[in-house]
């Protein structure tokens, strides 16, 4: 882990971010009031029970969803100004995003669905594969470049997922549960590509459920019921928060 410039521009903040979801009696507050900074080099995790509001911030984080109120700024840009084609251009270009589900597309072979964001921001085909095996070669499944989705297995695809969210010059990574489908030793080699890319300047939010995974991290987020109650450089507290009996 690197030394955090803390008195440059954060590459994402979230000042006094709020969501609710639905309206009037089904409304649930998901965020309420939220403030987070993440800089260059640095890896936050974020942790909380299930509904404490972990995927909404992180969708909030990466432009996928509006705050209802408050800001959200991915290296200075304000991304509830943006609209349409200006908000894809952003998410395309500056977030990197791993979800639980991976959201490959099946028609596309690995090193297709990775180089896919390059070539839709007008990269030429041949650059953007070369980057592609790059990235696939950096979670260690470049032998599966020319394979579709549906002949890996869900590790396989979790680590394309991750070479298409590190691809390129992404500033900002965010993942929710990457290793869910690996076994504990893929899913530290992922942990330890988003540490990597962290230390070379991006900023990444980790949406995890166990403290040995946010040891992985600078420092870890607590919520509940959409607040942050704690926020520390020790996945040490983190744990002992989640389970008093620890
Ligand atoms: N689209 C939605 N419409 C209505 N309520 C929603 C919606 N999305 C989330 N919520 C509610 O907002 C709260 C926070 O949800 P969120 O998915 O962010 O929590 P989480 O911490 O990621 O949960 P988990 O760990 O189970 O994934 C929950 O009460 C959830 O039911």
């Amino acid at each position: 882990m690197n030394t955090i410039d803390r008195s440059t521009d954060p590459i994402l903040r979230l000042d006094n971010v709020t969501r609710v979801h639905g309206t009037d009696a089904a409304a649930v507050r998901a965020l309420a009031g939220v403030s987070l900074d993440v800089h260059a080099g640095e890896l936050v995790a974020v942790m909380g029970p299930s509904g404490s509001g972990k995927s909404t911030l992180l969708n909030l984080a990466g432009g996928l969803d509006a705050a209802t109120s408050g800001q959200v700024l991915i290296e200075g840009h304000s991304v509830g100004t943006l609209k349409g084609d200006a908000l894809a251009k952003l998410r395309r270009r500056r977030v990197g995003f791993v979800f639980q589900d991976f959201n490959l597309i099946p028609s596309l072979t690995a090193i297709e669905n990775v180089a896919l964001p390059l070539e839709l921001d007008g990269l030429r085909v041949g650059k953007a594969r070369r980057l592609a095996k790059h990235a696939l070669e950096l979670v260690g499944v470049a032998e599966l470049a020319d394979r579709y989705p549906d002949k890996m297995s869900g590790g396989q695809q979790q680590r394309v997922a991750i070479s298409r969210a590190l691809v390129g010059d992404r500033r900002l990574v965010l993942a929710d549960e990457p290793t869910g489908a690996l076994d504990s030793h893929t899913g530290e080699g992922v942990l330890r590509v988003l540490r990597e890319r962290c230390d070379a300047g991006a900023a990444g939010l980790l949406v995890t459920h166990e403290a040995r995974h946010a040891a992985w991290a600078d420092r870890v987020v607590f919520l509940r019921d959409g607040v942050v109650v704690d926020s520390t450089g020790s996945a040490q507290t983190a744990e002992a928060l989640l389970d008093p009996a620890v």
